[in-house]
């Protein structure tokens, strides 16, 4: 394993602390570049100015993102479409037996992936590892399409707050025999991304992020008539009827809150609770908050991670502020937390919080956080719930938990989300297609509907008598 790592360097060995299963939070320092096109990984071209990125567990510096400019951009494209003459002149089967190595040697390296997420961005061991089965899984999904269809070559430019673990993915496809630049990563912020979406030979756009990016991202791709996938914000209902299994309505509103510290847009932020069963649900939910295990996100007892930036964090933290001067109350957490590990202080983490007392009209239930801060409201009746959850300019996802199928079938069918759970909450399996109505995006990732939003349909007639002419 430490010699896959061998591209990250470690600090020197005074400074490094217990290692847990091969690393450790802080230990981690990467100075290899971390574009990717053309076979390899790749500097920018010009001397441009190195922008620091922080490992989220520690605020330590992990390394320097290098932006790629408009040279840089064009290079990566020109040598995908060549990627892609090779690619689509493949069968089917050769193409799927490539995507089923990368799969098992994503398998092989599991845990130096997971870990490496960590790093990256914060959350725990556990939910990094599940991460890294899914890449596996929706790889090995759609292999199994590949057989009877034709391929794209993709650049990437993941989020300059997490530039490490997307090049290991550009590897792992290299090493799998995928033709060079099939799958190419540049790195970069706005500029990079414009310059992407801008660029005349990119056919496609898929942009995951926030709604007014998401906004831009169709403005540009609509200059070059591109087709675009938009996967964006949500502020998603949870409905917890009166007849529902408490217990794991409980449960089900925690997953649907504190998965990878909030940072989840799926998430059911806005809890709508049944009067009857408010106080019950609040003892529970809180007591259960309060004793969520905070800390090393590389320790298999954490549960919550550190959140992805400082900025972000104060962000998060603002919101709970102006959640308090509007009136919700704080039931717990919405706090700064200070891990007793030293080597952990400067992390970005919070107290995972419950917002009591909230009403429809104040800013933690309107607009999205992103963060670990759960809002619950309480209703009296189903027409009014239905309407007040549909009262969002977003419409990723939805729950509901209630014993009555009849109400789960008539609630679901009336919520206008792209994934509704019943008595369930944040189940994303490769099968099922997911994303948003209203301004949560366009089009659907994951399952074979997402064929569709990345083929041309091409009609080709063929004459095979004599052409009937009116003229
Ligand atoms: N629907 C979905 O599947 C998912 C949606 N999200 C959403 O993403 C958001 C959080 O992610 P962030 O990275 O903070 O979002 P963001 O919108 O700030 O940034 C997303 C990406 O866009 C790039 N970018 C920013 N401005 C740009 C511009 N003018 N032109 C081109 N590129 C630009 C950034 O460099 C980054 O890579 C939340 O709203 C969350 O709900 C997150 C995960 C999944």
């Amino acid at each position: 394993m430490l010699q896959r790592l061998g591209p990250f360097m470690r600090r020197p060995a005074g400074q490094l602390a217990p290692v847990v299963r091969g690393l450790s939070s802080g230990s981690v320092s990467i100075k290899v570049p971390l574009n990717f096109w053309a076979g390899k990984r790749r500097a920018s071209h010009e001397k441009c100015i190195k922008e620091n990125v922080y490992e989220p567990a520690t605020g330590k510096i992990l390394c320097h993102l290098e932006p790629c400019d408009a040279v840089d951009v064009d290079q990566a494209v020109k040598a995908a479409k060549l990627a892609f003459g090779h690619w689509s002149k493949m069968s089917g089967m050769e193409r799927a037996r490539i995507m089923i190595k990368a799969a098992h040697i994503i398998e092989s390296r599991r845990e130096e992936i997971a870990q490496m997420e960590v790093i990256d961005n914060g959350k725990s061991i556990t939910e990094a590892r599940l991460d890294v089965d899914s890449a596996r899984l929706c790889i090995e999904y759609y292999a199994g399409l590949a057989n009877t269809l034709a391929g794209n070559s993709m650049v990437f430019k993941p989020s300059p707050l997490t530039p490490v673990t997307a090049v290991m993915l550009a590897e792992i496809y290299a090493e799998a025999g995928a033709p060079e630049s099939l799958f190419s990563v540049v790195q970069g912020g706005q500029e990079t991304g414009s310059l992407l979406c801008h660029h005349p030979d990119v056919a496609k756009v898929s942009f995951t992020g926030s709604v007014p990016t998401g906004r831009k991202i169709m403005e540009m791709a609509s200059k070059g008539v591109k087709p675009v996938t938009l996967e964006l914000g949500g502020k998603s209902p949870l409905l917890i009827f009166q007849d529902s299994d408490l217990e794991n309505a409980v449960r089900g509103a925690l997953m649907a809150n504190f998965l990878s510290q909030g940072q989840v847009c799926s998430n059911g932020t806005r809890v709508f609770v049944h009067e009857n069963i408010l106080p019950q649900f609040l003892e529970e939910v809180v007591k259960r908050t309060q004793r969520i295990e905070i800390g090393d996100p590389l320790l298999d007892n954490t549960r919550m991670g550190a959140l992805v930036s400082q900025p972000h964090l104060d962000k998060v933290l603002s919101f709970v502020d102006q959640a308090k001067k509007e009136g919700a109350t704080v039931l717990c957490g919405g706090e700064p937390f200070v891990p007793t590990d030293p080597k952990l202080r400067g992390g970005y983490y919070m107290t995972p919080c419950v917002l009591g007392e909230c009403k429809d009209e104040m800013t933690c239930v309107r607009e999205e956080i992103f963060g670990p801060v759960m809002s619950v409201l309480s209703f009296e009746t189903e027409e009014e719930v239905l309407q007040r959850a549909n009262d969002t300019t977003m419409g990723l996802a939805a729950g509901v938990f209630t014993r009555d199928v009849k109400r789960a079938h008539r609630v679901v069918e009336n919520l206008k989300a792209g994934s509704c759970f019943i008595n369930n909450y944040n189940i994303t399996p490769v099968e099922v297609p997911f994303g948003g109505f209203k301004m949560s995006g366009i089009g659907r990732e994951n399952g074979q509907v997402t064929i569709e939003y990345y083929s041309q349909l091409k009609t080709v007639f063929v004459e095979m008598g004599d052409v009937d002419s009116l003229f």
